[in-house]
């Protein structure tokens, strides 16, 4: 790999003649793979004691595990219900270090393909709502699968430039994530590409790019909110330097200092940011820093109680819906075109227009007096919640025939089936298939299918 000695010169000046040395040295260990555990659906624990890969637990992070670099955990069911994302070890730090509960009003605002937001997600439980953004349409495509593979009902998915959602949500979220685009300093071990690109745009093109999105995010918070700051870069103007632009630009902002952890350093120069160096942690490099919007309470007037009335439903919606043991309030069901959509608990009417991907738990199609349930559904779902419900072991050579979008048969023992079954793996939802006697007709999303 050819580093710029541009480059090497500032490390040894922020690291010092030894740290640097070290620094230097952990490009020859091998990088690092991390999975996460996707605690919507299943507990780290309960995880450990299903899966075939030999884990490793990342020691700071409760549902972070290091897999050997031989394995192929994309290429297992598992991975196909969902129950975990593949994520560097220090990249799961800042959704780890942003204290985000049930009911919160969350966004990402640089969140393609979704590392932290599927983890911010999962924390949310299902109660309040993650607005998920990424200015790159194709990007944000990305964090849509992800976001949905990984059952998260509560979502909206938005591709726009961040000034844009702050002319329409105001000052709405009490969480916010900034993972800013950076020159990635970070990333030069695990991706040798990064070096390529840190060549045209380097950490001064970044820090512009970064104020911008910082000042529309300091708008976005409600007073009393959190806003988390990350980079994968290591040069201070991308990190220290833009932090202490914000707090000497806003003074309601303030820095609430993070906890050190073994191989953990503090920020340079401005003391309570946090770092994560490759020759101090097994992992990559990272930058955060935490701070909030002053003042000790929120207001009350962000959420219109403005209330929805009850909808009459379509039949043929009504009578699917009757298969789920759970209640859907009707208040919260959107339907554009044939689309229907169960909007989060706490999503705001607003004037102007944005470019979503998604506003919603996507839960099917309305065809001629026909409901078809969607992809997204089936992930949001638990084993129990559906009446009809087929699971195999991850043994069964119908799992993958299942996920490859073939027509499966039922052996005697299963038994006939008539429409919607909900298809598992050992419990844990994969998709949708319509039965007719011993023949299920295969309704696994297409563009998901196992390649
Ligand atoms: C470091 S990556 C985000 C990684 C992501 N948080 C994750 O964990 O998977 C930065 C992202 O910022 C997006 N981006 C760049 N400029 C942006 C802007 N002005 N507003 C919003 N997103 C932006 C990029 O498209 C890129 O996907």
């Amino acid at each position: 790999m050819k580093i710029s000695k541009d480059f090497l010169n500032r490390m040894k000046d922020l690291l010092g003649e030894e740290e640097f040395e070290a620094y230097v040295r952990s490009f020859e260990e091998e990088r690092l793979y991390g999975l996460r555990v996707n605690t919507l659906k299943i507990s780290p624990e309960e995880f450990i004691n299903i899966t075939d890969l030999s884990l490793k637990p990342v020691p700071w992070i409760r549902n972070g595990f290091y897999y050997n670099g031989d394995e192929r955990p994309a290429k297992d069911p598992y991975y196909y219900a969902g129950l975990y994302y593949l994520q560097e070890p220090s990249a799961m730090t800042p959704a780890d270090l942003l204290p985000v509960a049930p009911g919160d009003r969350v966004l990402d605002l640089c969140a393609a393909p979704g590392g932290k937001s599927t983890e911010l997600g999962a924390r949310l439980q299902g109660k309040g709502m993650l607005v998920s953004n990424d200015i790159s349409n194709s990007r944000a495509k990305a964090l849509l699968k992800n976001l949905e593979l990984w059952g998260i009902e509560n979502i909206c998915v938005t591709s726009e430039e961040p000034g844009k959602l702050k002319d329409t949500f105001g000052p709405f979220f009490n969480k916010i994530l900034i993972d800013a685009p950076c020159s990635g300093e970070g990333m030069f071990r695990k991706d040798a590409d990064m070096v390529k690109s840190y060549e045209e745009h380097g950490p001064e093109y970044y820090a512009v790019i970064q104020k911008e999105i910082v000042a529309q995010a300091v708008d976005m918070l409600v007073p009393g909110g959190l806003m988390l700051y990350s980079t994968c870069t290591f040069s201070p103007c991308e990190d220290e330097d833009i932090i202490r632009w914000m707090l000497e630009e806003y003074e309601e902002m303030e820095l609430l200092p993070l906890p050190l952890f073994e191989g953990a350093s503090d920020g340079i120069g401005l003391s309570g940011c946090l770092r994560l160096f490759p020759h101090k942690v097994k992992g990559e490099g990272h930058f955060m820093a935490l701070l909030r919007k002053k003042q000790s309470h929120e207001r009350e007037d962000i959420i219109s109680k403005e209330t929805e009335k009850e909808k009459p439903l379509p039949e043929e919606l009504k009578e699917f819906l009757s298969l789920i043991s759970r209640q859907f309030d009707t208040r919260r069901i959107y339907m554009k075109e044939d689309c229907v959509y169960y909007l989060p608990e706490c999503f705001p009417k607003q004037g102007k227009k944005l470019r979503y991907l998604r506003t919603g738990l996507l839960l099917g199609e309305l065809k001629k007096g026909r409901f078809e349930p969607a992809q997204p559904l089936a992930m949001a779902l638990k084993q129990g919640e559906f009446k009809q419900t087929i699971s195999w072991n991850k043994s069964d050579e119908r799992v993958i025939r299942y996920l490859k979008g073939e027509t499966i048969f039922l052996t005697e023992e299963e038994g006939q089936k008539k429409g919607w079954c909900l298809i598992c793996v050992d419990g844990h939802p994969l998709g949708f298939a319509k039965g007719s006697g011993n023949t299920l007709k295969n309704k696994y999303y297409p563009g998901w299918r196992w390649q």
